[in-house]
């Protein structure tokens, strides 16, 4: 076991290269370097819920994957509840839980029950300890319904609560999230990320996850990693992340009928579609909204906030230069 003050992840330097090996022409095979992680240092402690954010192909599963033992690290040092992950990939396996929301662990054909019973005897946890806490689980994610299903016949929200279930049996202390949210209607986020939240608050739980979703990261990370190039490009918390990088919201407006671009103060017009305009907010979203409907016959409206990506874009547009060290946010260790 870990003290209780140790980083449960610690990184230190950590790089990922791929070579790649293309056959050319001839007889010779050109190789290819493809840096997909560099010299990432950061320690996540006990307790903490940290969202690992960026573009398409910034690093990031491969990240997860150097944490989880998957793949191993071509540069630095990775420890991750103590152990080596590449090295001890099968103690680590006892101490932590992971999910990769485009694939599951579960058994395609078997019925949920029958998956966890598996997953009790390959994590050898003593029957009423899996009991408690399969029942336990099963309250929270309201599971109960679905234990006799087949996998293959649950839609994605039961099966992503089926997957976090199996990823908690043997109750690990790390629990490593790559896109849970993802392809899930607005019931089953939220049912998910309020899953999460009290995993975190009553059992301690540590959550690293990656996400493309910003409400995933509203509601669930009180410290934000961007990585972009394989490097750490910000550190901090989501309000300093936004402080940083500010994106405006925009409000979507369908018009009764087309109509020139709408003139209000607070916000300008930036698109327009026959009838559809988007304006971009300066202030008050509630006055404009009320200033618009004054002014026109309106069809619909929708407020649009800014996702991770815009965030990210505006960050490097702030800071264009990917090799310049991270931007140090409020970085918060303790649990709070
Ligand atoms: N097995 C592999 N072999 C070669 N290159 C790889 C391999 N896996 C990832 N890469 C490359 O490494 C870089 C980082 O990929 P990674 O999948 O970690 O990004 P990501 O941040 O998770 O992206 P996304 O948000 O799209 O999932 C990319 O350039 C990718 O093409």
């Amino acid at each position: 076991m870990t003290a209780p003050s140790a980083p449960v992840i610690d990184a230190e330097g950590v790089g990922k290269e791929f070579v790649l090996r293309r056959r050319t022409r001839g007889l010779r095979r050109a190789a290819t370097r493809v840096p997909a992680v560099s010299e990432v240092s950061f320690t996540v402690r006990p307790g903490e819920t940290v969202g690992y954010l960026g573009p398409n192909g910034a690093g990031k599963s491969t990240t997860l994957k150097m944490l989880v033992g998957i793949l191993t690290p071509t540069a630095g040092r990775l420890r991750v509840a103590g152990l080596e992950p590449a090295r001890q990939r099968t103690e680590l396996a006892y101490r932590i839980g992971v999910v990769f929301g485009q694939r599951t662990t579960l058994w395609w054909d078997l019925p949920l029950r029958d998956s966890f019973a598996l997953l009790r005897r390959m994590y050898r946890v003593p029957a009423a300890e899996h009991r408690a806490r399969l029942e336990e689980l099963v309250e929270l994610l309201e599971l109960a319904p679905f234990l006799a299903t087949p996998v293959r016949q649950l839609s994605l929200g039961q099966r992503m609560r089926g997957d976090l279930t199996a990823a908690l049996l043997h109750d690990p202390s790390l629990l490593v999230l790559d896109e849970p949210t993802i392809g899930l209607d607005v019931v089953s986020k939220a049912a998910v990320r309020d899953f999460l939240r009290r995993m975190n608050a009553e059992r301690g739980t540590t959550i690293l996850l990656t996400t493309h979703d910003l409400g995933d990261v509203e509601r669930l990370c009180r410290r934000v990693m961007v990585i972009d190039h394989g490097r750490v490009a910000f550190d901090g918390d989501l309000a300093g992340l936004r402080a940083l990088a500010p994106v405006p919201r925009t409000l979507v407006v369908d018009l009764a009928a087309p109509a020139p671009p709408i003139d209000v103060p607070g916000a300008r017009v930036i698109r327009t579609d026959g009838p559809r305009q988007w304006l971009e907010l300066a202030g008050n979203p509630a006055a404009v909204i009320a200033r618009v409907s004054h002014d026109h016959e309106i069809a619909d409206l929708t407020l649009r906030e800014p996702d991770i990506e815009d965030v990210v874009t505006r960050l490097y547009r702030e800071r264009p230069d990917p090799s310049a060290p991270a931007i140090a946010g409020d970085v918060r260790h303790n649990v709070e």
